[in-house]
């Protein structure tokens, strides 16, 4: 029997019900419905809700309840049962299910509430300080979501005559210190695949703590690693879209091509423009696992997808266009010439604040990050650094990146079409670069311009009127 590991995303998970009849079941004969291992994701929009917008930043249960102004995370809390609720009402229609699933966002959201609650009246007391508590309090938060979906998912799965199971590795209620790999290993232990549908809940209780190491998109991680626990024959990411040259949402569903194929490399360059294909911590254990990853449009099941993998391709093209909002952090410094540290302990100040370094270019005395964080936390490092080099220019300003990708450009002039096609477009980049290995150009903007340019560097590139070699075919 063949085996795969298969991930639903959140955006996906919102429209289970027409997944339930392709996805998960289409025009398979009884047998073939097994030997397929479902990691899924909570609901769109349920994880922000339960810690914090994954694109805006706005507060969401976590960020209210640790921060020091004494906010109303238990508003937040109810909105978040507001919002399960919604999404389950819509989804399910038996009474009795409808019921199982009404009763189980209770307890767990009353559960959670409980814990919160005990735990600030605990610490109003000067021995015991929330700060020790800040992980645990975002791991109990994010395995709400993805318990809720994958109950939600079993019992649509079962209503339609699947044989399907609930595995949930939230660790909700339990007292067992499990590494993730053990508590991958219990929950599979005795599950028969070739006669049942697990639905693995994408987050896991565990003493490492997924949050501490993969933080958001964390599901990604326990699919890889049961993957690579099970030696799946194949590990699937089924996606809203097919993996393609551009998002469709902005450059319109009818004008991108799907990928079809590329490598890891790419891979990683998307995640670290914001996109994730894979996470690059999961695309690591798959890799070093053998196990070969596609995705797919989760709602196109006959197109077999993107497959990446490690191998480089036979002749070099661009493959995709992406971009997202940064700010621009600069420190100028007349006396930096010639002298060692100043990049190092920037480096220091901006790990201190666990901020993401998107790119960077520096010269004689500037250095300038791109990075992708909230206004609030840059203005902190501003400040440190303005404190430490009281003579340094230190300064931040919105502006946004646009990246081309592709496994190989070599000899396609990027850079330059690229540059072309902005000033074609009546727009102008402040910034470009282009790294020796050739598998990303990119465009630095001001931000009202961000999308213009990822069309206009699309249809240069991309488009069917693109130049035929710039393209992958
Ligand atoms: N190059 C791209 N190919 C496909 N989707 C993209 C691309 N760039 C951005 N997107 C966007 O990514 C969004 C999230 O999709 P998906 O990855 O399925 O979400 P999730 O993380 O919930 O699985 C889609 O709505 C789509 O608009
Ligand atoms: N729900 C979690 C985990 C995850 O991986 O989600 P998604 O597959 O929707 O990116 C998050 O938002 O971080």
């Amino acid at each position: 029997m063949s085996l795969t590991v298969e991930k639903i995303g959140g955006t996906s998970m919102s429209r289970l019900d027409e997944l339930v009849q392709s996805l998960f079941i289409g025009d398979r004969a009884k047998t073939d419905l097994y030997g397929r291992v479902f990691v899924v994701s909570a609901f769109g929009g349920i994880t922000d809700l339960l810690l914090e917008h994954k694109k805006t930043g706005k507060a969401g249960v976590y960020a209210l309840y640790t921060s020091t102004e004494g906010q109303d995370w238990n508003a937040a809390l109810q909105q978040v049962e507001r919002a399960m609720c919604a999404e389950h009402d819509r989804l399910l229609s038996h009474p009795s299910d409808l019921q199982e699933a009404e009763a189980f966002v209770r307890e767990r959201i009353n559960g959670a509430r409980n814990c919160l609650s005990d735990l600030e009246r605990l610490c109003s007391y000067g021995h015991f300080r929330l700060a020790d508590h800040l992980l645990k309090i975002r791991e109990l938060l994010s395995g709400l979501g993805e318990a809720h979906s994958a109950l939600v998912a079993v019992l649509l799965l079962q209503r339609a005559g699947v044989n399907a199971t609930l595995v949930d590795l939230t660790g909700w209620r339990d007292q067992t210190d499990f590494s993730l790999e053990d508590r991958l290993k219990t929950a599979m232990d005795g599950l028969d695949a070739a006669n049942e549908m697990p639905i693995v809940t994408g987050y896991a209780q565990c003493r490492e703590g997924l949050m501490r190491e993969f933080d958001r998109g964390y599901s990604e991680v326990t699919f890889s690693r049961l993957a690579a626990l099970l030696g799946a024959d194949e590990a699937i990411i089924h996606k809203e879209f097919h993996l393609s040259s551009a998002d469709p949402k902005l450059v319109g569903a009818d004008k991108v091509r799907k990928l079809g194929r590329t490598n890891y490399d790419v891979a990683d360059q998307l995640a670290n423009m914001g996109m994730e294909a894979i996470h690059p911590k999961a695309a690591r254990v798959l890799r070093q696992a053998q196990v070969p990853l596609r995705v797919t449009n989760a709602f196109d099941q006959q197109d077999p997808g993107t497959l990446i993998d490690d191998q480089p391709t036979q002749s070099p093209a661009v493959e995709i266009v992406t971009g997202l909002d940064i700010i621009a952090l600069e420190m100028f410094e007349q006396d930096m010439v010639g002298v060692k540290g100043y990049d190092a302990t920037v480096l220091d100040i901006l790990t201190r604040y666990n901020v993401r370094i998107v790119s960077k270019v520096s010269n004689a005395n500037t250095i300038t990050h791109y990075v992708d964080a909230p206004a609030k936390v840059v203005r902190k490092v501003e400040t440190d650094l303005s404190t430490l080099y009281p003579s340094a220019k230190v300064s931040s300003r919105p502006m946004s990146i646009v990246s081309v990708i592709g496994r190989d450009m070599q000899g396609l002039s990027v850079l330059s079409r690229g540059l072309q096609a902005i000033a074609a477009g009546g727009m102008e980049a402040i910034g470009a670069t282009q790294g020796p290995r050739n598998v990303d150009v990119q465009f630095i903007l001001e931000r009202k311009t961000l999308k213009p340019v990822i069309v206009a560097l699309h249809n240069a590139f991309v488009s069917p009127a693109a130049i035929p070699e710039l393209r992958v075919a």
